[in-house]
C-alpha cells in the first residue's frame, strides 16, 4: 500500500494539456526527488497533488492512513513571500491551521507543536524576529518547522534550496534527510542535480515519457545522463 498512488495522470490547464502518462507511487519512508525541465510542469504537479486542481485524466489515490491535509507542504519561495511582514513564531504557527478544527484561535496543543518544531529546526530563538529579516536558510527553517506542524507523515517540498548558498543547501538536505530517517516520506521538487543523492526514488518528468524508479535505476538511465549534462552546461 502507498500514501499517494497516481497512475496514468494528465496534467495542464484547461485548454493546455501538459504532461501525460504519470504514474508513480510514494510509500511511508520513501524519499522521491522530483526532476524535469523548467516550465515542464512540475508545480503542476505539486499543486494537483495538493488537490489544488484536478488533473485532466488519471488517478490520484490516498491511502495507507494518510489524509489529504496531513501533507506538510514547503511552498517555492517567491519575492513578495520573502518580505512577508508577520515573526517567525506567527508563521509557524499557521502550520496547526489543520488541528484548530472549529476554534477560531490556536491553544495551548497548537502552541506546544509549534515550539517543538521550531526547537527541532533550531529557530526557537528567532522566534520574535520579523521573517523578512532572516537569512535564507532560517526562512527556509521556519517553512520547515511550518510543514512539520501539519505533518508527521508526508512532506512535499517546492525547490526548497533555490538561493541558498551551497553550505547552506547541503545543511538543508541533511536535515531533510534526517527527518526522513526518522519515518518522514519526502516529496522534494528540485532542479539541483545534488537532491538526487538524498533521494530512495527518481520521478523525472517529461512531457509524454517521465521516468520513475529507484535512485540507482535513475543512475543508470540516459534520462539521468541528460540532466547532468544540462548542468554541468548551467555552470560553465
Ligand atoms: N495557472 C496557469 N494557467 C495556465 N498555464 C499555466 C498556469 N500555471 C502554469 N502554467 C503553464 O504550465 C506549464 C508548466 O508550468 P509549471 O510551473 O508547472 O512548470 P515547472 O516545471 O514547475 O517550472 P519551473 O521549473 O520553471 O518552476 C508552463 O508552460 C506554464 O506556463
Amino acid at each position: 500500500m502507498a500514501y499517494i498512488s497516481c497512475n496514468n495522470l494528465m496534467l495542464g490547464y484547461a485548454g493546455k494539456k501538459i504532461v501525460f502518462n504519470l504514474s508513480f507511487q510514494v510509500r511511508k519512508g520513501d524519499y522521491l526527488c522530483i526532476v524535469g525541465e523548467n516550465g515542464i510542469g512540475k508545480s503542476t504537479l505539486v499543486k494537483t497533488l495538493l488537490h489544488l486542481q484536478e488533473p485532466l485524466g488519471g488517478t490520484i489515490d490516498i491511502d495507507d492512513g494518510l489524509m489529504p491535509y496531513e501533507i506538510g507542504y514547503l511552498p517555492q519561495q517567491t519575492i513578495i513571500q520573502k518580505d512577508f511582514p508577520a515573526s517567525a513564531w506567527e508563521i509557524v504557527l499557521s502550520g496547526t491551521l489543520s488541528k484548530c478544527g472549529r476554534k477560531l484561535f490556536y491553544g495551548e496543543r497548537e502552541k506546544e507543536i509549534a515550539r517543538k518544531n521550531m526547537e527541532k529546526m533550531d529557530i526557537w530563538q528567532v522566534r520574535h524576529k520579523c521573517y523578512r529579516n532572516l537569512s535564507g536558510g532560517q526562512q527556509q527553517r521556519i517553512l520547515l518547522a511550518r510543514a512539520l506542524c501539519a505533518t508527521s507523515k508526508l512532506l512535499l517540498l517546492d525547490e526548497p534550496v533555490s538561493g541558498l548558498d551551497p553550505k547552506v543547501t547541503a545543511d538543508f538536505y541533511n536535515l531533510v534527510k534526517e527527518l526522513n530517517e526518522e519515518g518522514i516520506s519526502v516529496i522534494m521538487v528540485s532542479h539541483d542535480i545534488q537532491a538526487i543523492d538524498y533521494a530512495s526514488h527518481i520521478l523525472h518528468i517529461e512531457k509524454k515519457n517521465s521516468f520513475f524508479g529507484t535512485r540507482e535505476e535513475y543512475l543508470q538511465s540516459n534520462k539521468c545522463k541528460l540532466f547532468q549534462n544540462a548542468e554541468a552546461v548551467n555552470y560553465e
